[in-house]
Parts: C-alpha cells; structure tokens; sequence
C-alpha cells in the first residue's frame, strides 16, 4: 500500500517534457443537426499562452471541454500530456486530471463554501490523504499567489467583486500545481484597470510557474498583450494558429474584419502606446508617445 502511494505520487511529480502537451485531430463535435467541429487539428505548443478567438458559437467552450473530457467527441482524437482523453472512461485513472486547471467562465465557485474551503475541493478529491493543516495551508498560499488579500480566505463568493471572484477561480485552478491552464473568458465583465492587471498576473504566473495556458477570450488586449500565438476558430476548424501580426497577414473575412477593425486597430495602437512608454527616457519614444497620446488607449472587445 506504501509503495502503491510512493509510485503514485512520484507519477504525479513528473513533468511533461514532451513539445506539444496538447494535440487534438480530427475531431469532430455535433448535437443533434448542429455540427460544431468537424476535421478539426490543433496542436498546443509547452510553456506558451495559446489565445483561442472565434465568433459566438464557433465552439471554443465545447472545445476546451472536449480537450478536459467533459464533453465526449463525435470523432477523433485528444491527446493531453501524449495520453488519450477520448479512450478513457471520466474516472479511469490515466495521470493527467490532476495535472491541469481550469477556470471557467464566471468562476464557477461553490457559492455555499468560503474562497478557502472552494480551493480545498480539488485537493481533498486528489490528495486526501494530506493533513487538515497542511491542505489549509496550501489554499491559502494559492489565494495570495492569484492576488487576494489574506482576509479573502474566509469570504463567500458573494462577498467578492467581479475581479475577486476570476482570482479566487484562478486560485482553485492552481490548487494541484498545474502545468496546464486552462482560461474561459478569464477578462470578460471585468474594468479595463482590472482586465490588465489579470493579465500580468496570467503572464507572470505563466513564467513563474513554467505554465502551458490555454486561453479563450474576446479581448484584443489579452491576445496582444499576452498571448505567444492565437488559434481562430471559424468554418468548423481552427483555421489558422500564428502570432498576432501574423495572422493580421491572412486574407480571411472574419479575421481581417476582427483584428483589423476599429476595435482591433485601437487596441493595437494601446499596446504600441505601452510599449514606447516603456521606453520613455529615449528621446524618440518621449515624442511618439506625446503624439500618439491622443489614441483611444481604452480597453476594447471584439
Ligand atoms: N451540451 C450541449 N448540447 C447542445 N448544444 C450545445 C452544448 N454545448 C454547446 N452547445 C452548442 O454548441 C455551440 C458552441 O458553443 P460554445 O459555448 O462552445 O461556443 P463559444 O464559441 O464558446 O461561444 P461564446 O463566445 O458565445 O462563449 C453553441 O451553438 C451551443 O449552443
């Protein structure tokens, strides 16, 4: 039984060391009439922010829980970690549930249980054998590592803003050390000052932490700011995964119209308006950014 534990903690341990710790083919998603996907392949490169855009309704929720297996496909094939999510049964042991997060659009908390006692839910149903203490304890370091006052530990999900609430869900999907996040909409609802500053904490944890983060969004900021490359999803498929500028290259209707309509362009003129105040003790900067201060440099949605 000790041995049993010892081998399969040290499983747990192991980090993913292959390239791509997410690779979907094929697949194909459909309810009722209503085909989703269908001949879909994306492949999530390790330790980058993948941004995932697409129209209401492309399916990029449906995907994100083909790919965390709550949603069995109608065809094909999801790899997580190089282990098949579509083969295995939900409680069929295959070592990889325990090794992502996933914050769901509006966090998603258990409005009856504190910040701490919702942080505590994934640790007691894979660790629980750890102590009362020690399981309190790790809550409470995963509530201050997303950005929450100490005092949070202890409030209900009511008692929290907008803001707060994204960081208790993000402190819960941290709970099991993840290598692998996973964002729903993690800006959305939330004030331009508050969307950024979530940002920085995803980016920075992303760093820190050596995260893979799979994030969908509507928030031109986010994929400018923060995103390694962006997955489309229209017409069924991930039609093209590329760095923002350059997929702003590629001649299709939905993406020209998305990154470089007026709310793409704004946005892009706010991250460019950052970048040269970053640089504001050279002369050349101080005087573009004078002249550039009059650009709409608000947070802007799609
Ligand atoms: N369990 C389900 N049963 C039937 N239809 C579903 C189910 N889940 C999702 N759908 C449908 O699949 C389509 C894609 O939904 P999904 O939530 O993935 O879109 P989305 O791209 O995330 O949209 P949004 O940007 O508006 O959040 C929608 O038409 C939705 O109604």
């Amino acid at each position: 039984m000790a041995e049993q534990r010892h081998k399969k903690s040290t499983r747990r341990h192991e980090r993913y060391r292959g390239e791509h710790p997410i690779v979907v083919r094929n697949l194909k998603n459909q309810f009722g009439d209503a085909v989703i996907h269908e001949g879909l392949d994306l492949t999530v490169n390790r330790g980058e922010i993948l941004g995932v855009v697409g129209g209401s309704g492309t399916g990029k929720s449906v995907l994100m829980r083909s790919i965390i297996g709550l949603q069995p496909p109608t065809e094909g094939e999801i790899e997580v970690f190089g282990k098949s999510i579509v083969d295995a049964e939900p409680d069929q042991e295959i070592g990889v549930r325990d090794r992502w997060g996933v914050l769901f659009q509006g966090g998603a908390l258990f409005s009856t249980l504190t910040v701490g006692e919702n942080v505590e839910v994934p640790l007691k149903q894979f660790y629980p054998e750890i102590s009362d203490r020690l399981r309190v304890e790790i809550a409470r370091y995963k509530i201050m590592l997303s950005g929450l006052p100490e005092e949070a530990v202890n409030k209900y999900p009511s008692e929290l803003s907008g803001g707060m609430k994204k960081r208790a869900g993000l402190a819960r999907a941290l709970a099991l050390d993840p290598e692998l996040l996973f964002l729903d909409e993690p800006t959305a609802g939330l004030d331009p000052i508050g969307a950024s500053a979530f940002d920085n904490l995803t980016r920075e944890l992303k760093e820190t932490l050596g995260l893979t983060v799979f994030l969908i969004t509507h928030d031109l900021d986010t994929l400018h700011e923060i995103c390694d490359r962006v997955a489309v999803l229209a017409d069924k498929q991930v039609i093209a995964v590329d760095t923002v500028p350059k997929l702003m290259e590629l001649d299709h209707p939905w993406i020209q119209e998305y990154f470089n309509g007026p709310r793409g362009r704004a946005a892009l003129t706010a991250q460019a308006l950052d970048e040269l105040r970053r640089h504001m003790d050279e002369p050349v900067a101080a005087h573009a950014v004078k002249a550039l201060d009059n650009a709409p440099p608000s947070r802007d949605k799609a």
